[in-house]
């Protein structure tokens, strides 16, 4: 990695100070103790109820010490990505990645939104690429995306002009506009007939979904042609091509399905990134990736500068393997009934967490290092002396010749190569990392990339990299800096959490749980701890379950669990451990300032150069997006 001379700071690490919630856990903590106690003192004199009591109240007193240690040191990161931007010639290289699987669950016009918005990021466009994986292998997001790339010569150099703030074009479009007086004419006549292209780009992928236009099967769209999903070769399309490398163009957009075969396990999305890795690195090779699902756009265009500023602006590589932003979600429900946002887990513990070790990889709207995703140690001696063994390196990364080269290239540390303008050239040996079969004999998906055999393959992949001894960052921005889509049904929100809960259990009894990696391998203990507080989330449900159904049984047998006596210091108990309950699962945020900016009402003007507009966020019930009022040109 270049140097990058850079005198002032990019970024601060700043510690919350919270000692009134420190005192106020600390002494639930007591009281739960002091309970336990007097429980395990009066046992004989109680039946079964009594108990089965101490059991349920002993593990909440467990979950409780996890939760105090996950929140005890809380961190917020500030970075000036104006002082990066002193340096934007020596800027590195970002390869950006989007994962879709479906066509019907996730249409394609979200995707396309998310890729415009990944677009038109605030970045040098020449170090910039744009890869999307279809496991859908649809033809309609192929289209889609050849329709987007024509949009985005008019798109990105729009918002760019304009500094428009949200660009994904349904957000931006989906307010009522209230375009007033001092709106220059120029900012007027663009603004109608960008919503017009936008408009007839939504009809395009409307009417090709419904069949109303039918792909010209014999030029490019050949190769879709009596495809089947699960059995089909390599697609590899560059859609477009920034040749002349303009740091003002638009970045190189690329469509990947890779190879499928009903022999061969194709591991869900993390084989899907595997691939993303690879072909990305024969193409581009930039040191750093980012990866986001198709269902989420970024929302704050400079979250590259910012990311950047954790990762270019440390002094040891170490303190930031990855930079993991949280994931908030546009148009959730109000109240938050199902609980879906979040939000004291992104608040308050995911802060604590980023105190210890650094924030868990979440799986979307994180920024890795390149070389940490191939299996590198901090101050690794080991893999860099073998860098020059051909053998070593193809059982470790596969027998393409292409790859390896550039894996070792990236993993000696050297700069990747900048976005070159000769990605035709290498779609060949793309063609080959992309095969279903590359990954057999070598140890992708074990150690090296995304970690396969999980439904949580997100949580799996960080934890390997937190067992290596890398930290990890944090960035959250106001506004948010990416935005996605939450399940807005109660069974749609349980069969995610299910999925979750389960592959979560899963890694906490297996060989891979978190307690072997801080027993033999370099995983903090608090940290192990913070990892444990989120695998026991399904297990979490059963003291739960039983605690709550104690009441009804104690009535209808006519025995007791709580204590007869009315002692003061029992009641007591009693409404400290309601206190307990009611700070694992809020029903209010537990805060008077905003949590979400998206979440309270709040006017901000975005300024910025002198052809400004300004953005009014009026989004009180956050279903609206923001309304332009006004252009200062
Ligand atoms: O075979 C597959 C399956 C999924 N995906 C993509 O993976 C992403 C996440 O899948 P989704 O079904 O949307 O799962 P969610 O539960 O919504 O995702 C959350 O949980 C996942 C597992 O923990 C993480 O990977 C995600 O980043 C996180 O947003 C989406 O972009 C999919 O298109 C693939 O590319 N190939
Ligand atoms: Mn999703």
């Amino acid at each position: 990695m270049a140097n990058y001379p850079i005198s002032l700071p990019l970024y601060q690490r700043i510690s919350r100070k919270n000692t009134i919630p420190r005192t106020v856990e600390l002494i639930i903590l007591f009281l739960l103790f002091s309970l336990l106690v007097y429980r395990l003192l009066s046992l004989t004199n109680h039946g079964i109820t009594w108990l089965l009591a101490f059991f349920c109240e002993s593990w909440f007193t467990f979950v409780w010490l996890l939760t105090v240690n996950t929140k005890w040191n809380q961190v917020d990161y500030k970075t000036h990505p104006d002082r990066l931007l002193q340096w934007a010639p020596e800027l590195p290289p970002v390869d950006m990645f989007v994962t879709t699987a479906d066509p019907v669950l996730e249409p394609p016009i979200i995707t396309v939104n998310t890729v415009l918005s990944l677009l038109a990021v605030d970045y040098p466009a020449h170090k910039l690429a744009c890869y999307v994986s279809d496991d859908g292998v649809s033809p309609l997001t192929f289209y889609s995306l050849v329709e987007a790339s024509k949009f985005a010569k008019l798109w990105v150099p729009f918002c760019k002009k304009y500094n428009i703030h949200v660009r994904a074009p349904f957000r931006y479009f989906s307010g009522k506009p209230l375009l007033s007086q001092d709106v220059s004419l120029e900012f007027q006549q663009e603004w109608r007939k960008m919503k017009d292209e936008y408009e007839q780009l939504s009809q395009k992928i409307e009417d090709a979904a419904k069949r109303s236009v039918l792909y010209d099967f014999t030029n490019e769209f050949a190769i879709f042609s009596n495809i089947k999903r699960k059995n089909h070769p390599t697609i590899i399309k560059v859609i477009w091509e920034n040749k002349e490398a303009e740091s003002s163009g638009l970045p190189h957009l690329v469509y990947i399905s890779r190879e499928k075969h009903p022999k061969h396990p194709h591991h869900f999305k993390a084989g899907a990134m595997n691939v993303l890795t690879r072909v990305s690195g024969v193409m581009t090779n930039a040191p750093f990736m980012l990866n986001i699902d198709c269902d989420m756009f970024v929302n704050n265009p400079q979250i590259v500068l910012h990311a950047m500023c954790l990762l270019l602006g440390v002094k040891n590589e170490r303190d930031s393997a990855f930079v993991q932003s949280p994931q908030k979600f546009y148009d959730g429900l109000k109240d938050d009934p199902y609980g879906n946002q979040f939000v004291v887990l992104y608040e308050y513990l995911l802060h604590g967490i980023v105190g210890i070790q650094g924030p868990l990889y979440g799986g979307t709207g994180c920024f890795h290092r390149r070389k940490v995703i191939y299996g590198l140690s901090p101050d690794d001696k080991d893999i860099i002396g073998k860098l020059g063994d051909e053998d070593y390196l193809q059982k470790q990364y596969g027998n393409s010749k292409v790859f390896t080269k550039s894996a070792a290239q990236t993993l000696s540390g050297l700069d990747g190569k900048t976005a070159s303008p000769h990605l035709w050239s290498s779609v060949e040996a793309a063609n080959i990392v992309a095969d279903c079969g590359y990954e057999y004999g070598t140890s992708w998906g074990i150690k090296v990339g995304w970690i396969h055999g999980s439904t949580v393959e997100d949580l799996l992949t960080g934890l390997t990299i937190h067992k290596r001894g890398w930290r990890s960052a944090y960035c959250s921005l106001d506004p948010p800096e990416f935005l996605g889509c939450a399940p807005t049904s109660g069974p749609a929100t349980m069969t995610q959490q299910k999925r979750w809960a389960t592959g979560l259990l899963e890694i906490l009894v297996s060989s891979r749980s978190p307690i072997f990696a801080t027993l033999y391998e370099k995983l903090e203990f608090r940290q192990c701890l913070a990892y444990m507080w989120i695998l026991v989330w399904a297990l979490r449900s059963i003291p739960e379950l039983c605690y709550a159904a104690l009441p009804a049984y104690c009535i209808i047998t006519n025995s007791h669990f709580l204590p007869k006596v009315q002692e003061p210091a029992i009641l007591i108990h009693v409404a400290l451990f309601v206190i307990y309950v009611q700070s694992i699962h809020p029903i209010r945020i537990p805060s008077d300032r905003p949590i979400n900016p998206c979440m309270v009402e709040q006017s901000e003007n975005v300024e910025g150069n002198q052809h400004d507009c300004m953005v009014i966020w009026n989004v009180k019930c956050y279903t609206q997006a923001p309304r332009i009022i006004r252009g200062n040109i």
